[in-house]
């Protein structure tokens, strides 16, 4: 992977062991709203991903590239794939149970991806250091370990759940995250 010092953790960022009372390995994750473009089963042409942790640290989930998804004839855009990295890296890091969000994502692409291929996603966590996780993902063509097409690595944010309640919208927060408490 190509990255810049802002996506590699700096020495000594310890890498977060499984939380206790987070899921099991094996669980399937659920969506984190329905209308998300990465993983809301109410999407129209969203990408639709179904994740799941094989180990309670790590994420991997699927992804077939569809007719909506497209960038050049038959072949995925880059920022579809690049929301799909950033999708499986926002479920892995959610593993740890607080939320963050985005703030740099950085991809390589190493092969194209044509329309009606599964890219086979997998996230993991390299640290994290204060409110700054240190994450990566790939996106392998045809099985899980097929040849690698996407590469991506990301410096996401700790926020609170204000963040979302200030700048997005409460009511469907609360509609969909009843474990939440939006204004404690
Ligand atoms: C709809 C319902 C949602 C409910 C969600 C509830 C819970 C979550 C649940 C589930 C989530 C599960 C799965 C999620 C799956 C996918 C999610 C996709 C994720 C996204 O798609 S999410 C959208 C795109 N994302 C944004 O919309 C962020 C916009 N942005 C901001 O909101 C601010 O920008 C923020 C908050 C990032 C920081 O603002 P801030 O004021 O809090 O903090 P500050 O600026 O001080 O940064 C603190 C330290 O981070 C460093 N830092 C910050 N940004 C950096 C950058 N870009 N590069 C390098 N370093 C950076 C600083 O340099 C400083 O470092 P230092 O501490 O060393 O000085």
């Amino acid at each position: 992977m190509t990255r810049s010092s802002l996506t590699t953790p700096p020495a000594g960022a310890a890498v977060p062991s499984p939380e206790a009372g987070g899921p099991e390995p094996g669980t399937t994750l659920g969506s984190h709203y329905s209308r998300c473009f990465g993983c809301g089963t109410e999407h129209p042409t969203g990408l639709h991903l179904a994740a799941r942790t094989p180990d309670g640290a790590t994420v991997e989930a699927e992804f077939t590239v569809g007719e909506a998804h497209q960038g050049a004839p038959r072949l995925a855009h880059g920022g579809v794939l690049a929301a799909a990295m950033d999708e499986v890296i926002g479920m892995s890091v959610y593993l740890f149970r607080k939320p963050y969000v985005t703030g740099r994502l950085e991809t390589d692409y190493l092969l194209p991806v044509p329309v009606g291929t599964t890219l086979h996603l997998r996230a993991w966590c390299n640290g994290i250091v204060g409110r700054k996780a240190y994450l990566e993902a790939e996106g392998r063509i045809g099985a899980p370990d097929g040849p690698v097409a996407v590469r991506a690595a990301a410096l996401f944010i700790e926020v609170d759940m204000a963040h979302f309640a200030e700048h997005g919208d409460v009511a469907a927060i609360a509609a969909e995250h009843h474990d939440y408490e939006v204004n404690p």
